[in-house]
């Protein structure tokens, strides 16, 4: 069956939550005295958007095909992110085939090598990417996760991220991963603040509720390593993104250090099959956490899970929705997802991409039934209500 040819890519820009959910008002959990590389400065301390987190905002993609069909997807990135896909990577779209991901995936990676490989290229290829699937969902009037091989369960279990885990377990989540406040330049009364909110969302949660703790890269594997004992006391299930992405010597040391039974997990800021080989081969974690609009996109992302299977590693995504949703329903190293508590609170289960996403499925009591993902593509539309600024053209 011939599908018809891809007539235009735009790229859009957008403001305030979506997928650059640090991009939230003031009084959010997720901007609250969180620890951070540059919690070494006092001045940046109290608050990530103080060093801007969210300076760059939503990315927007939107692939048209010659009957009208149209794809998207939405990451991070803005307008250094929009510059690249209307400057360079339409050209590997336009005319083309939305069968040939394979190919438009390497010529989009291969071309941008010279100044890409990570961070906002790769934002920029995986936004094209997704919004790539999701067009060829909407031909086929399939769900991605059916392109992807179908699902291996009928439902997907959760866990939170949110300042509060205790909610969280009243909410049906399988468990609560909560933001680490306090970083090594807080010295020891930061240590002793860090191992008293697990101690009371121990207490709180009970002994069965998996606790697990965001680092956000900003420890040293000392600190990273006495944090971990200490929070063993406490039952914690992993500790996450403990030290910088760049430090593979780091993490490999950090997992011989942590206590038996702890896992140590990782790749959030990760990208490609190159970058997580590097992770998986020199045993950094137990855990992979590839953001699927971050590490390449679906297209990379089926590779990368390939490698971790072989590794005998879970894959576990980090937020990113419905883009998450489509790829954990159709793999068995991939056996729960994340749920990023969007909530100021974070006291109710909200959508993760509001206000980009209409449609959005969110989990009732902790699970979500793979039928909830029926419908071509992503399953999503975009908010067309929402101001969208397009600041290059081709
Ligand atoms: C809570 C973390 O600092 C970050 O905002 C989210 C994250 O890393 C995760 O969901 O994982
Ligand atoms: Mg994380």
């Amino acid at each position: 069956m011939s599908l018809p040819k891809i007539k235009h890519v735009r790229a859009f820009v957008v403001r305030g939550g979506g997928a650059d959910y640090h991009d939230q008002g003031a009084g959010h959990w997720i901007d609250d005295h969180i620890a951070t590389p540059m919690s070494r400065y006092p001045e940046y301390r109290q608050s990530r958007q103080s060093f801007g987190i969210n300076v760059l905002g939503t990315l927007v993609v939107e692939i048209e095909a010659e009957d009208g069909t149209i794809g998207f997807a939405v990451t991070t990135g803005g307008e250094p992110a929009a510059f690249i896909v209307e400057k360079h990577l339409a050209r590997f779209l336009e005319g083309r085939s939305p069968t040939e991901y394979e190919k438009i995936w390497d010529q989009m990676y291969f071309s941008t090598q010279y100044y890409g490989r990570k961070g906002i290229v790769v934002n920029a290829i995986s936004g094209v990417d997704l919004a790539l699937w999701d067009l060829l969902g909407k031909l086929r009037q399939e769900p991605v996760y059916h392109l992807l091989g179908g699902a291996v369960r009928d439902e997907l279990q959760f866990y939170a991220t949110g300042a509060r885990p205790d909610i969280a377990k009243e909410l049906g989540f399988i468990g609560g991963k909560m933001p680490l406040h306090h970083g090594p330049a807080e010295g020891v009364e930061g240590m002793k603040k860090n191992i008293a909110m697990i101690a009371d969302m121990r207490a709180k949660c009970g002994d069965d509720f998996w606790l697990m703790l965001d680092c956000w890269m900003a420890l040293d594997v000392d600190y990273a390593t006495r944090l971990a004992i200490a929070a063993h006391e406490h039952g914690l299930k992993w500790i996450e993104e403990a030290i910088s992405p760049d430090d593979y010597w780091g993490y490999a040391e950090l997992k011989r250090n942590v206590p038996k039974g702890m896992l140590v997990t990782t790749g959030e800021h990760e990208a490609t099959r190159w970058g997580f080989r590097m992770l998986l081969e020199m045993d950094c974690c137990d855990i992979i956490q590839p953001d699927v609009g971050w590490c390449g996109g679906v297209t990379e992302l089926l590779k990368i899970s390939a490698l971790a299977d072989a590794h005998g590693k879970m894959v576990v995504p980090h937020g990113s929705s419905v883009y998450s949703y489509h790829f954990v329903i159709t793999r068995h190293n991939s056996p729960f997802a994340e749920f990023l508590m969007m909530h100021p609170g974070p006291t109710e289960v909200v959508p993760m991409f509001h206000p980009q996403l209409i449609g959005e499925p969110v989990p009732q009591n902790g699970r979500l039934k793979a039928s909830a993902l029926d419908a071509p593509g992503f399953g999503v539309e975009l908010n067309r209500d929402i101001p969208m600024h397009r600041p290059y053209t081709h």
